[in-house]
């Protein structure tokens, strides 16, 4: 099948357990909890996001025809990066939505660790290295297992107790960014400190600016 990508770039991952790592960033466009234009954000089911996930005319992005044409850029991406630790998170825009076997077992022949950031609606296909959920409130779990659970606080109508009996191996609350960044951090600060199953991610990039 044919792939939508907004944008495909090398950075480090600034978020969650990753943190720090070099990786090539396959942002899919299109999602199914907002329309990604502002004027329907108010009305989404999801409306904080930070992502601009609409077209395919961002850096690296285009329309990819097969899975072979969309692991060869991403290879070309990686470029000189080095031959070991190869590594692609997979992102968007919800990235479920396109990410099928043969992308998986395409990007898998050129050597690269796989990595998927989902907003859970969506089951994950087999094959994946490490999959991060960051669940919305109001929207139903269906990829309910997994490396990371990265929970973007405070949110109304869902409280982390809610998933944090589910099978990850990582947990994390992730500030929401916005207006109110500051005083969203200080609270996951302190709900860290009062249940320490829990971690803090901070979104590195944006404090260091780096894409
Ligand atoms: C843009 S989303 C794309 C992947 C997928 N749709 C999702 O929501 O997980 C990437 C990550 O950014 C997080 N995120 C989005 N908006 C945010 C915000 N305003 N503050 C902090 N994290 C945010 C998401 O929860 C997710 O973990
Ligand atoms: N550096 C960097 N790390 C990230 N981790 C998750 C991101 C995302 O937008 O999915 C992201 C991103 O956009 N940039
Ligand atoms: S689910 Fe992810 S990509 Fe979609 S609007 Fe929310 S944060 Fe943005
Ligand atoms: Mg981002």
């Amino acid at each position: 099948m044919a792939y939508s990508v907004k944008e495909m770039f090398l950075t480090l991952q600034g978020e969650g357990a990753q943190a720090g790592r070099a990786a090539v960033f396959c942002r899919f466009a299109g999602c199914n909890l907002w329309s990604g234009r502002e004027e329907d954000r108010a009305a989404a089911q999801c409306r904080f996001c930070d992502t601009d996930f609409v077209g395919l005319d961002g850096e690296g992005g285009g329309r990819f025809m097969d899975a072979e044409a969309l692991a060869d850029a991403i290879a070309t991406v990686w470029g000189e990066a080095g031959a070991e630790r190869r590594f692609v998170v997979f992102t968007g825009g919800e990235p479920l939505l396109q990410l099928d076997p043969a992308a998986i077992a395409a990007v898998h022949a050129r050597g690269f660790e796989i990595a998927v950031e989902t907003n859970g609606t969506v089951a994950a296909p087999e094959g994946l290295d490490w999959i991060c959920v960051s669940p919305k409130a109001g929207t139903e779990l269906k990829q309910r297992a997994g490396h990371e659970l990265k929970l973007v606080f405070p949110q109304t109508g869902l409280d982390p107790a809610e998933v944090a009996n589910l099978p990850f191996t990582n947990f994390f609350l992730q500030p929401m960014d916005g207006p109110d960044r500051r005083a969203n951090t200080e609270a996951a600060v302190a709900y860290c400190l009062a249940n320490p199953r829990w971690r803090l991610s901070v979104q590195t990039h944006k404090m260091i600016g780096i894409p």
